[in-house]
């Protein structure tokens, strides 16, 4: 990631946000950020119903992944239903979301310069039984891929035995750790796409969130 200039706030119209620094200074150090409650309880019940309306309408598709595998190898590594969001066109609750990530973005590319240009996101659920195999988001060979960010949009009474908690691998020269990630309500995991790999354990209960990447050009 490309280091911040702090001397450069002064020339930009700019005041410091602590949890967005917060946030830039755990990135730098170890390649990722967990925050909770970057979405409060009212805006993650307000995502959850679009996410649950739409899957009940049926417009979730089977998740892919990289080229055209067959079917059978795509389960086998991956076990979720997505939804694109389309940033133009969204819904009340998606305006929502896109706001805060938009305020995130904003700021990241104010003082890392990051040069984010691009982002996506889609909407997933995770059915019982379903997981998402170790890997690296790159492997779906799109190098542009910066940042991913998960926000969870699971029930208040989520609980560790409910499964499906990610699982990010640092790779430290002592030899390699673990990070559990439990998918709580309002909480978001952001990690270099490019350097961690992670994987999602087998779900018990249904597993809602919304999973995205903030590109470069
Ligand atoms: O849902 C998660 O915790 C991670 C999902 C993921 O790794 C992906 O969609 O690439
Ligand atoms: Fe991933």
């Amino acid at each position: 990631m490309t280091t911040c200039i702090p001397e450069l706030y002064d020339q930009l119209e700019f005041t410091e946000n602590p949890l967005y620094e917060r946030i830039i200074g755990e990135i730098i150090d170890k390649k990722y950020s967990i925050i909770d409650d970057f979405f409060d309880l009212e805006e993650v019940q307000l995502l959850r119903s679009s996410l649950l309306q739409k899957y009940e309408e049926d417009d979730f598709k089977k998740a892919a992944i990289g080229n055209r595998t067959n079917e059978v190898i795509a389960r086998s590594v991956r076990g979720d239903f997505i939804l694109w969001i389309n940033e133009a066109n969204a819904g009340p609750a998606e305006n929502v979301f896109f706001n805060k990530i938009n305020s995130l973005v904003d700021y990241l590319n104010k003082t890392c310069f990051m040069g984010i240009l691009h982002k996506e996101f889609h909407y997933a659920v995770y059915p019982e039984g379903t997981f998402y195999k170790r890997h690296l988001d790159t492997f779906q060979n799109d190098g542009r891929r910066k940042l991913s960010m998960v926000c969870y949009l699971n029930h208040e009474d989520w609980k560790p035995e409910n499964g499906g908690e990610l699982a990010i691998y640092l790779n430290k020269d002592t030899g390699e750790e673990q990070v559990t990630v439990y998918p709580y309500p309002g909480r978001v995991v952001i990690f270099e796409s490019q350097e961690l790999e992670h994987e999602v354990k087998p779900v018990k209960t249904p597993r809602l969130s919304i999973t995205g990447w903030l590109k470069t050009r």
